[in-house]
């Protein structure tokens, strides 16, 4: 009747995308206000804490780094830095639910937000440089999103550095039996934790170990069962699509890594389409090699930074002029 219809008409109706002019300015998990932090905000209206590493002069390439999963861009510093002095134009963010980014820590409704953010700034950035070749570079869950980016894009990307990519399941945790566990439980605990990422695995410099748990912008929580389960619809997804890759990649990886099964790469070599594919094997290398032992840290440094000029198209004769 009409009073149903009048207390209908009383409700005022909030539309949380468009915040009242008044409203308090949005922050960061770590209480910023994202109108003081470089930020993108994506599809769902959530803030990405953004990083740029501009070299002086102008660029002669964009370089996009995705991060792995329970840490942030920060940890990329140095390896921008060596990129910039090559004046490579060089951009990142913390993934949804990482850092200083929003969204619910270390979990995702759909791998492919991940995806679909990282395309919206790599379009974000070739709108301001479009004469830019582009390359991605990805660690681990940030491997992952690095693949199924270039995929999504095949011709866009010159080439694509992979350090340690999550391409396969380590073997000791997915054992039939224990993803049909984690398939059930997703149905009925989503949110039970499983084991967190022990950061002992991550690199055999404990310096290294130590910076990674005083971190308090990485996640050291457990990891969600729903987040294990599109970490592994992205793992079955990857397997389907690489028998089709034929983008240029140069995968570096530990034949020590605990973490992400060093098979996962061989197979991406073994089975992509790609002409100009280079892996590199760190023997006794552990997982997180950009910050493994000096030396090999710096190895991988050098191989990344010489591979990436090395496949930045020689400039055509009208640029050149
Ligand atoms: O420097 C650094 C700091 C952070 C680290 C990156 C960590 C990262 O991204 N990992 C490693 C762990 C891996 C677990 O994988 C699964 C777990 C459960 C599951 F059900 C299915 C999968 Cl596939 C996912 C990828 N590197």
């Amino acid at each position: 009747g009409s009073d149903v219809l009048s207390s209908l008409l009383r409700v005022s109706v909030t539309d949380s995308s468009m915040p009242e002019p008044g409203a308090a300015p949005r922050r960061s998990p770590q209480g910023v206000p994202y109108s003081d932090l470089p930020h993108i905000v994506n599809a769902d209206g959530l803030h990405l804490f953004c990083r740029y590493w501009e070299p002086t002069g102008q660029p002669r390439a964009l370089v996009f780094i995705a991060h792995g999963a329970g840490e942030h861009c920060g940890p990329y510093d140095e390896m921008a830095q060596r990129l910039k002095e090559l004046s490579l134009l060089v951009f990142a963010h913390d993934h949804v639910g990482h850092g200083q980014s929003e969204g619910d820590r270390m979990n995702i409704k759909d791998f492919q937000i991940y995806i679909r953010d990282s395309l919206q700034h790599i379009d974000l950035m070739k709108s301001r440089h479009p004469d830019l070749p582009v390359f991605i570079v990805g660690h681990s869950m940030g491997g992952a999103i690095s693949i199924l980016t270039a995929c999504e894009r095949p011709g866009d990307f010159v080439g694509v550095v992979l350090i340690a990519p999550l391409v396969q399941m380590n073997p000791e945790s997915a054992t039939p039996f224990k993803v049909f566990m984690a398939k059930l439980l997703n149905h009925m605990l989503p949110s039970l934790t499983m084991g967190s990422i022990e950061s002992k695995w991550l690199s055999r410099d404990k310096r290294q170990v130590e910076a990674y748990d005083a971190d308090e912008l990485n996640y050291h929580g457990g990891m969600r069962v729903s987040f294990g389960m599109q970490l592994m619809a992205a793992v079955e997804r990857m397997q389907r699509e690489i028998p089709s890759i034929s983008w240029p990649f140069l995968l570096l990886h530990g034949d020590a890594d605990k973490l992400c099964d060093i098979r996962g790469s061989r197979m991406m070599y073994d089975n992509s389409l790609s002409t100009d594919k280079k892996i590199k094997i760190y023997e006794g290398g552990y997982h997180a090699l950009h910050h493994d032992l000096p030396e090999v840290a710096e190895s991988v440094l050098k191989e990344l930074t010489t591979w990436i000029t090395e496949h930045i198209p020689a400039a055509t004769s009208q640029e050149a002029q």
